[in-house]
């Protein structure tokens, strides 16, 4: 068996992960025993080798250590087997990534979906769907697949490459300010409106669905800023739209409304135009947040920081430099949506943390009438995210008026 060179490995380490992903997702999700030497059994125990996978970490995780020149390490060499390594970078994304996330309460798994192999004949294992590699919920299913998206985005398109974009990228627009200047003017929360084809919860929200006619008529409406679905598999979005509707005519800033996990994604956002970008409480631990945030200060971006839950917002607000906080009311195991998450998490001493801070609070999700936009206004929001309610209507820019209840466009 030829063997591979771990350190120079480590300098690659997301063509490792996707050469993992190529193996194991589509046979996680696919239940015909796979015939496959990557997941045989030590000949003499006949059992998974999972000590051998430990040892073998351990150089591996040192080597991130190691100064990387031009793409290669100066660590010393250490020959292991291709298939060895490959079960290394398996087991070292998976219990690293989510042991992390787990101490910070965040339930989503972030490890490529394989889960434990299950069976064994003969020789080989296979796996079939179980716990390990069954999504608990939409979110996680949602964060799984784009970690295989964002490997074929980067196939296409490098890192370097993505960056060089941003030379020709339109400049960025003040979305924080947008959205105070409108609650100045109005005396109401400021409006994110979303240009949303489809959503999970939902099914397809509007089938004639014309992403640059229906910003035209948000901010026709009054909207101080749109919200714009990338995401292609969950919520026929994409940044195409995002870049049609910066480059046609529409003035107000946009969030590019993608389920962000790398910092690849941000430099892609801005390069298509976006002047705002999500970062997901649920998904991302502390440290990701915060090398985030830099990213975003370093292209001029704000960042919409969105929790859920108690827990969500406690770590949030342990966060320095945050501007934006969104409250979820959507719980994205159970669909349900409640308003009463908004108020609930802007009670008592956190809210008045929050103010202190001087952040900006927004309300999302399950908002339709102008007594529910009084409601989390009272709680404490200075703007609101709407999709639903807006979308659906004939005429986008009405349907602003009848959510707000008097028109808000001067
Ligand atoms: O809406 C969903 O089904 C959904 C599922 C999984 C992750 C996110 C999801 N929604 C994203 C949103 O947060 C909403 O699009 C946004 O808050 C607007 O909500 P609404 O006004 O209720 O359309």
């Amino acid at each position: 068996m030829e063997g591979i060179n771990v350190m120079s490995l480590r300098a690659s380490s997301s063509a490792t992960a996707a050469a993992t992903h190529r193996l194991s997702f589509q046979q996680s999700l696919n239940p015909i025993p796979q015939k496959s030497t990557f997941f045989m059994r030590n000949s003499k125990t006949h059992m998974p080798n999972h000590s051998l996978l430990k040892q073998l970490a351990v150089p591996s995780i040192k080597s991130q250590q190691f100064d990387v020149k031009d793409g290669s390490t100066t660590a010393p060499e250490t020959k292991i087997p291709e298939e060895d390594v490959l079960k290394v970078k398996e087991w070292e994304v998976g219990m690293f990534q989510d042991e992390v996330a787990a101490s910070q309460g965040i339930k989503i798994r972030r490890r490529p979906p394989t889960g434990p192999p299950q069976h064994y004949v003969g020789p080989f294992e296979f796996r079939l769907q179980n716990e390990g590699n069954t999504p608990r919920n939409i979110l996680e299913e949602i964060i799984w697949n784009k970690d295989v998206e964002i490997f074929k985005m980067k196939e296409k398109k490098s890192l370097g490459m993505v960056r060089k974009m941003l030379d020709n990228a339109p400049p960025v627009r003040d979305f924080i300010g947008a959205l105070k200047d409108a609650n100045l003017r109005t005396g109401l929360p400021g409006l994110i409106a979303e240009v949303k084809k489809a959503s999970p919860s939902r099914g397809v929200l509007r089938e004639d669905f014309d992403p640059v006619q229906i910003a035209k008529a948000y901010e026709k409406g009054g909207a101080a800023c749109l919200s714009v679905l990338t995401d292609e598999k969950y919520f026929q979005g994409s940044f195409e739209n995002l870049e049609a509707i910066r480059s046609s005519g529409v003035q107000c800033p946009l969030l590019c409304k993608e389920f962000i996990i790398e910092a690849y994604q941000i430099y892609y956002a801005r390069a298509k135009g976006a002047d705002a970008i999500l970062l997901i409480a649920a998904v991302l631990p502390d440290l990701d947040i915060k090398y985030m945030l830099k990213i975003c200060k370093l292209l001029g971006l704000a960042a919409l920081v969105e929790v859920h839950d108690e827990r969500e917002m406690d770590r949030v607000l342990e966060i320095e430099g945050i501007q934006l906080v969104g409250i979820n009311n959507r719980d994205l195991g159970t669909f349900k949506v409640d308003i009463a998450n908004t108020k609930k998490l802007l009670e008592g001493e956190r809210g008045e943390r929050i103010r202190q801070k001087g952040i900006t609070v927004v309300g999302e999700s399950g908002l339709f009438t102008p007594a529910d936009i009084a409601y989390v206004q009272e709680a404490g929001v200075k703007a609101v995210l709407v999709g639903e309610s807006i979308v659906k209507q004939n005429d986008p820019s009405l349907g602003i008026t009848q959510l707000f209840g008097k028109d808000i466009s001067s």
